[in-house]
């Protein structure tokens, strides 16, 4: 029968496209009825050649690959076309046949297989257009042309004693199973009749474990596969899969044993290599025991140093808990309404505590104290700070107030109060670093004055009811605490019946949105100028709101403390 037109493939060189070359050579073999020596040589040029291709000539980045393969007049000819690096097959020395299976050159067994298999072989590269191409040929024999077989056979240890009539018989007999890359074999637990002997290609050798899969073994050609099964008759102890394109050697149960009963060397030879595969595994699986356990107890060290440092953090938050519960203690409980006036006070504390407080003290004669201040920092220390700084303050102003001398003289009496408390605070506790911001005003009620100390604070502001114009109450001295004896002068204005007085921290004017952006002084100012408020509730509602609403879903990073004054129907 003659073929002329035969039948080609181009593909892309590369692993994944191999599969189309195994469906290929399947087309091929049925449409050609070839010999099992023809599909043999077919099978090892798609195998060994084309597998060089991929891997040296493109060196596995890829390039076109072209096979045409006829049949006329009984002659199977395949043509291999590549434009990658040129390989003269002719050019490549002989495999050591008698180096073990693990020292041999990749690739050279395959050519050699293929020159021995084949009738011929030519090989020709064209300088002008790049294109290497390789010819084999076969022709359709009655007389199995299975020396190259016997021979490949004859040099595996496990054949070493085996006559050479057995060895023959053995390969006219028996199957060639042709595997595509990643095609199974056989897959773990399944039962097994039958063993392999891989003649081409590689193929691995995986077992599942609970949460991966390893590789316990990389066949190479003269490698024996499934003999466990037919020795012990339990079912097969791992998954056999091409990692590339394979052709093996199937041995069926029955001529395994026979060969085993009549050859002892063979038995001892399969014994050995079977022993050194358990070493192999158990020290595999030892290794990755004991590094298991290393990960594991330090797995264990990490979890209990974390546990302790769990403990750590609750036993903090719970005293932080307990701060900020003591801190809201120092904020007075119910806010003086003198005659005729609001005075409204907030504080939002940001998640840690902090260093914000404000104070409304009686002051005797009528007269009220009013305290916005800011310590620096956040934090325990900060609060412990507040805590100091607010009792000495009250507690100074209180004892001050009681005497007559001074009552009478609101300026003389803020001056004394905080000069007493920031001598207190520099001389005592000078080494903590730590210094207060803070406004502290004596308001009273009858004549709407109110005299004043600003200690570093930003200015409160007084807003003009009709106008909307805005007063600042500039700084008359520097933040408590910085040193002993700084000079703190008192000031004093008229908050007249159309006014509203608005003391705040930096925590309103510094707040941040989630974009980064800074609520500041503008901001704050054209709340005042342009918000809808009437008294000292509403003028803090509106600016609480603004500056809530310009934050939105961001993390409040400071305390916020806000205190308005406005007089009752202005
Ligand atoms: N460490 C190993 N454990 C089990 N089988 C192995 C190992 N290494 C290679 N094999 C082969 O994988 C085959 C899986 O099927 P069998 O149990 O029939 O025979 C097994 C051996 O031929």
């Amino acid at each position: 029968m003659a073929i002329s037109e035969g039948r080609s493939i181009e593909i892309d060189a590369r692993w994944e496209n191999l599969a189309a070359l195994t469906d290929y050579t399947t087309e091929i073999e049925t449409e050609f009825a070839l010999t099992s020596e023809q599909a043999f040589v077919l099978g090892l040029v798609i195998e060994e050649i084309v597998t060089n291709i991929i891997k040296y000539s493109y060196a596995e980045q890829g390039g076109p690959l072209q096979l045409h393969s006829t049949l006329e007049n009984g002659e199977l000819a395949i043509r291999i076309l590549d434009r990658g690096q040129p390989f003269n097959p002719d050019d490549a020395d002989p495999p050591d046949l008698f180096a073990s299976i693990h020292d041999r050159q990749v690739g050279g067994l395959g050519v050699f297989l293929v020159r021995e298999m084949a009738d011929s072989i030519t090989y020709h590269h064209d300088d002008a257009s790049g294109w290497n191409t390789l010819i084999v040929t076969k022709k359709a024999s009655t007389e199995a042309s299975i020396a190259p077989l016997v021979e490949f056979l004859e040099q595996l240890p496990l054949f070493h004693e085996v006559d050479q009539a057995t060895i023959q018989n053995l390969v006219q007999s028996a199957e060639h199973v042709r595997l595509a890359p990643g095609e199974t074999l056989f897959s773990e637990g399944d039962s097994g009749d039958d063993c392999y002997i891989v003649m081409a290609g590689d193929v691995d050798v995986i077992k599942a474990l609970a949460t991966e899969t390893i590789l316990l073994e990389r066949c190479r050609p003269g490698a024996i596969l499934g003999e466990m099964a037919l020795i012990d008759n339990s079912p097969r102890a791992a998954s056999v899969r091409a990692r590339t394109a394979a052709t093996l050697l199937r041995i069926t149960e029955a001529e395994f044993v026979t060969l085993m009963h009549a050859n002892p060397t063979t038995a001892m030879a399969l014994l050995r290599g079977g022993t050194t595969r358990l070493r192999q595994a158990n020290a595999q699986m030892l290794g990755g025991l004991e590094k298991k356990n290393l990960e594991l107890a330090s797995a264990y060290e990490e979890l209990k140093s974390a546990q302790q440092e769990l403990l750590r953090l609750e036993r903090i938050e719970r005293e932080l808990a307990i701060a900020r519960d003591i801190q809201r203690f120092f904020l007075p409980p119910n806010i003086p309404q003198p005659e005729g006036w609001q005075i409204v006070a907030f504080n939002q504390g940001a998640l840690e505590v902090g260093g914000d407080f404000y104070d409304v003290i009686k002051l005797g004669g009528n007269k009220i104290g009013l305290v916005v201040a800011d310590a620096c920092g956040k934090g325990v220390p900060a609060a412990l700070f507040v805590a100091l700084t607010r009792s000495l303050l009250h507690s100074n102003a209180q004892s001050l107030a009681a005497r007559p001398e001074i009552a009478t003289d609101p300026l003389a009496l803020l001056t004394a109060a905080i000069t007493m408390t920031n001598n207190y605070i520099s001389r005592e506790h000078g080494a903590s670093n730590m210094f207060t911001t803070l406004f502290f005003a004596a308001f009273d009620p009858q004549t709407g004055e109110l005299a004043y100390v600003n200690a570093g604070h930003n200015p409160p502001i007084i807003i003009n009811r009709t106008s909307r114009t805005l007063r600042y109450l500039e700084g008359t001295g520097l933040p408590l605490g910085i040193m002993e004896d700084l000079p703190y002068k008192a000031k004093s204005t008229i908050l007249a019946a159309d006014e509203y007085f608005l003391g705040f921290t930096d925590g309103a004017t510094e707040a941040f949105n989630l974009a980064g952006e800074v609520f500041d002084d503008a901001a704050l100012t054209n709340v005042l100028k342009n918000g809808d408020f009437h008294d000292a509730q509403s003028l803090l509602d509106s600016v609480w709101r603004a500056i809530e609403s310009f934050v939105g879903e961001a993390e409040q990073a400071d305390d916020i403390t806000l205190l308005t004054v406005s007089r009752n129907g202005s």
